[in-house]
């Protein structure tokens, strides 16, 4: 059975919507971040700083081929996922992609407070803050859009509704396909 993936810009809701889902659907949740770093033993910041972005993306292709190969199974991926052909192809023949879309605003609200990622999660240009949110997602919007078979606006609405919404839809994916 196919897998069910949550992709989107960082903040955006993806583990905590993985986690009600899987507990939902009776599928394991994974979260590819989290994975990566029990992997590699270290952080995504340290890897960044020893490895460099490209380092990190290669061990982040090795953890797509690793859970794409198992189904059917949640995922929430990182926010970069989405940049590498290689990644898409994985994602797109193995899973229903659903793309949490938030504004900017939203997304930098939720990732300043969240007190667990943000030691351990590097700037990716050289200001940080709301300016590399929006020029990151002025690049990457077209891609989750591109790649998503259900986008979910995730700003105004809590993590049970929203992942209410995704299994009502994973249903109709379903029937679909008997
Ligand atoms: N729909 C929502 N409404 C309000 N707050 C939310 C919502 N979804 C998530 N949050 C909060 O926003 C923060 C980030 O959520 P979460 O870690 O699930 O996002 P993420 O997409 O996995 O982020 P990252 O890419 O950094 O791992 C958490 O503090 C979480 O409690
Ligand atoms: O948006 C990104 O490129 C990233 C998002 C995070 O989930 C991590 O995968 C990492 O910090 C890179
Ligand atoms: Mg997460």
């Amino acid at each position: 059975m196919t897998s069910l993936y949550l992709v989107g810009y960082r903040g955006c809701g993806k583990t905590t919507v993985a986690r009600l889902l899987g507990d939902r659907l009776g599928w394991p949740a994974f979260d590819a971040d989290e994975l990566l770093e029990q992997q590699a033993g270290q952080t995504i910041r340290e890897i960044f700083a020893l490895e460099g972005e490209a380092g990190f993306r290669d061990r982040e292709s090795q953890v797509v081929r690793e859970l794409t190969a198992r189904e059917p199974i949640v995922v929430s991926w990182g926010g970069g996922v989405i940049l590498r052909e290689e990644n898409r192809t994985a994602l797109r023949t193995s899973g229903h992609i659903v793309w949490l879309r938030a504004r900017a605003e939203t997304l930098i609200k939720r990732i300043e407070q969240d007190p667990t990622t943000g030691a351990r999660r590097p700037n990716l240009t050289a200001g940080g803050g709301i300016e590399e949110v929006k020029q990151l997602l002025a690049v990457r919007e077209p891609i989750y859009a591109a790649l998503a078979n259900l986008i979910v606006d995730v700003d105004d609405n809590a993590p049970p509704a929203i992942a209410q919404h995704i299994a009502a839809w994973l249903v109709t994916q379903q029937e679909g396909r008997q």
